[in-house]
């Protein structure tokens, strides 16, 4: 290893260049996945009251709870419905637009079909009955015949905002390389420390050189924070500087940040694209199939694992506990745990680890770090504080589920036993990403870009039943993806761990309401959105290539 540091003092000026000139770690080699997903888009269903109507129409109702944008909503034939983007033409008319230089570039010039067809778009659920209606789709992503900037007006900036992931370089890399070599653009700006690095931190000019190597690298070369969002400053300092394409990596409270800067450039009436990749390391964003990072945070996750269980087979009575990250979602606890079967227990109760104890010398347990806090009363932190950005602080629950083990063998049952307690917690966010999340950064960074010369705006860039997709921002922020303790992956967890399911029918009748209400809590807000304010024909871009096809 070549550096080891005790606490990350907040960035000077000189650490976004120290961090661009930083070697890449001897650690940094690409490793290959070994975890494979399944997709697990969210379960919101759409309503739509036509399915016979064969012809489109765009319903554009205010958004009820995310900020005042107006929501593009495009119906069809058999309930479907497109829940589509903004672009810069819904508020600014008679915008010139040029061919896309990928045309002539002899890369893609040569490649079938290469432009995405004005129609495409991916479902957000594929699995469906004789009967069902089409549902709810999404813009495909990828390059248009028309752009709506030419190479040299771009004045392109990417910043990163909430805590590392693997991958966050990757990603910056990409659209540097993505703006240059396949759009021309030459002035990308680097924005340093997240959000208020818009008004109060350094920035730096990012170019294919400088950025060549950072993937190999964990943490972000831009540096990242959390609180500081102050819209109207970084509004402020998007137009003094003359940028009109904002790339903004982050997670569910990033994509709520962008979501606002979004409103607000609109309302400014700006020429400028505010574009979102969804960053967690939690996989708590809904509809997308999963983030990137999570497959190689699960990967880290599984050495920890891997560890516990070597340490718990080598002493008698052993247990090796390990406290894995992932806020309230549980997800990567719950994949790295199917991912190396090493794990007999999930969610507690002294007389399992007893028997289990018996039965076999030694466990190994599993615990998000979201699990339990409401029973984390004694503890050293309030239970109300919030770090910068509004999240809720979370108590050890590794550290205080290892004492209540230990005083209930020690002092209850006079059992001696030894417990080996593993937080791996920053280590599997540190780590460069692995090859398959490479890959997916680079599909994600290219799809990003291809949207904002394209012109659309007020999105997120991802995957949605392994199509690149845009989202609009309020469908990311409206809720948080979790781990549900009553559906197929957590009963095929069960069944490859073999432990019970610790659930009393109370907690399955519950769990099952609470997924219910917000189906229908969705549903209703859809309802009331998808009355029709009449807009006879999908957006401008789209017109303009269909008149081309055409002709
Ligand atoms: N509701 C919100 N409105 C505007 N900005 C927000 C909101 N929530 C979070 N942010 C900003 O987004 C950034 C990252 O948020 P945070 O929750 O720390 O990480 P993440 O995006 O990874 O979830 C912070 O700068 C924070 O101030
Ligand atoms: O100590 P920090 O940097 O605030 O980060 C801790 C949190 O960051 C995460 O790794 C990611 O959270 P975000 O999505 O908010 O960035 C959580 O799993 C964890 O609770
Ligand atoms: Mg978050």
């Amino acid at each position: 290893m070549d550096s080891v540091a005790l606490s990350s003092p907040s960035p000077s000026p000189s650490s976004l260049k120290s961090r661009f000139l930083q070697k890449p770690s001897q650690n940094s080699k690409q490793l290959s996945s070994s975890v494979s997903f399944s997709s697990s888009s969210s379960s919101s269903s759409s309503s739509c009251s036509d399915f016979r109507s064969p012809t489109k129409a765009i319903s554009m109702a205010a958004a009820s709870n995310n900020g005042n944008s107006q929501r593009k909503i495009v119906t069809g034939p058999a309930g479907y419905v497109l829940e589509d983007v903004p672009h810069l033409s819904d508020y600014i008319p008679d915008l010139p637009t040029y061919p896309n230089p990928l045309q002539d570039n002899p890369a893609y010039s040569v490649v079938k079909q290469y432009f995405v067809h004005v129609d495409d778009t991916v479902p957000q659920k594929v699995v469906v009955h004789k009967d069902s209606p089409r549902g709810t789709h999404f813009r495909r992503a990828g390059p248009r015949q028309k752009v709506y900037f030419e190479s040299d007006e771009v004045y392109a900036c990417i910043v990163t905002c909430g805590g590392l992931c693997p991958g966050l370089n990757t990603v910056i890399r990409e659209i540097v390389y993505s703006l240059y070599y396949m759009y021309g653009v030459k002035r990308v700006l680097g924005i340093d420390g997240g959000y208020r690095g818009f008004y109060a931190k350094n920035t730096i000019a990012l170019t294919p050189k400088g950025v060549n190597d950072i993937h190999k690298r964990g943490g972000t070369v831009l540096g990242t924070s959390r609180g500081g969002h102050d819209t109207s400053k970084i509004v402020d300092s998007i137009q003094d500087r003359g940028i009109n394409q904002v790339y903004i990596i982050g997670g569910d409270g990033t994509q709520k940040g962008a979501s606002v800067i979004y409103e607000e450039v609109r309302r400014r009436g700006l020429k400028v694209v505010v574009a979102g990749i969804p960053k967690t390391i939690d996989n708590d964003i809904p509809v997308i199939d999963r983030s990137f990072g999570f497959d190689t945070a699960v990967e880290e996750a599984q050495r920890a694992i891997n560890a516990a269980h070597v340490e718990a087979e080598s002493s008698e009575n052993c247990i090796g506990l390990v406290k894995l990250m992932g806020r309230y979602s549980g997800f990567i606890a719950m994949y790295a745990t199917l991912a190396s079967r090493d794990v007999d227990w999930h969610g507690g109760l002294f007389e399992y680890i007893e028997t289990r104890l018996k039965e076999n010398g030694h466990m190994v347990i599993v615990i998000a770090e979201g699990a339990g806090q409401d029973l984390l009363a004694e503890s050293i932190r309030s239970a109300t504080q919030q770090d910068a950005s509004g999240n809720k602080l979370l108590q050890d629950v590794g550290l205080w589920l290892s004492q209540k083990i230990k005083d209930h063998f020690a002092k209850e049952k006079k059992m001696p036993i030894n417990l080996k307690y593993i937080d791996p917690t920053y280590m599997i966010r540190a780590v460069p990403s692995n090859a398959s999340d490479n890959v997916y950064c680079t599909l994600l960074a290219q799809s990003c870009v291809h949207g904002a010369m394209a012109g659309y705006t007020g999105y997120t860039s991802g995957l949605v039943n392994g199509r690149q997709t845009y989202i609009p921002f309020y469908r990311i922020i409206e809720k948080q993806h979790h781990v549900v303790i009553t559906d197929r992956m957590w009963a095929r967890l069960l069944s490859s761990t073999n432990q019970p399911s610790f659930m009393n029918p109370k907690d399955v009748i519950e769990d099952k309401k609470e997924e219910e209400l917000l189906t229908q809590i969705v549903n209703e807000d859809k309802k009331e959105e998808e009355l029709p304010t009449k807009i006879p024909d999908i957006s401008t871009e789209d017109n303009l290539v269909k008149k081309e096809i055409a002709a």
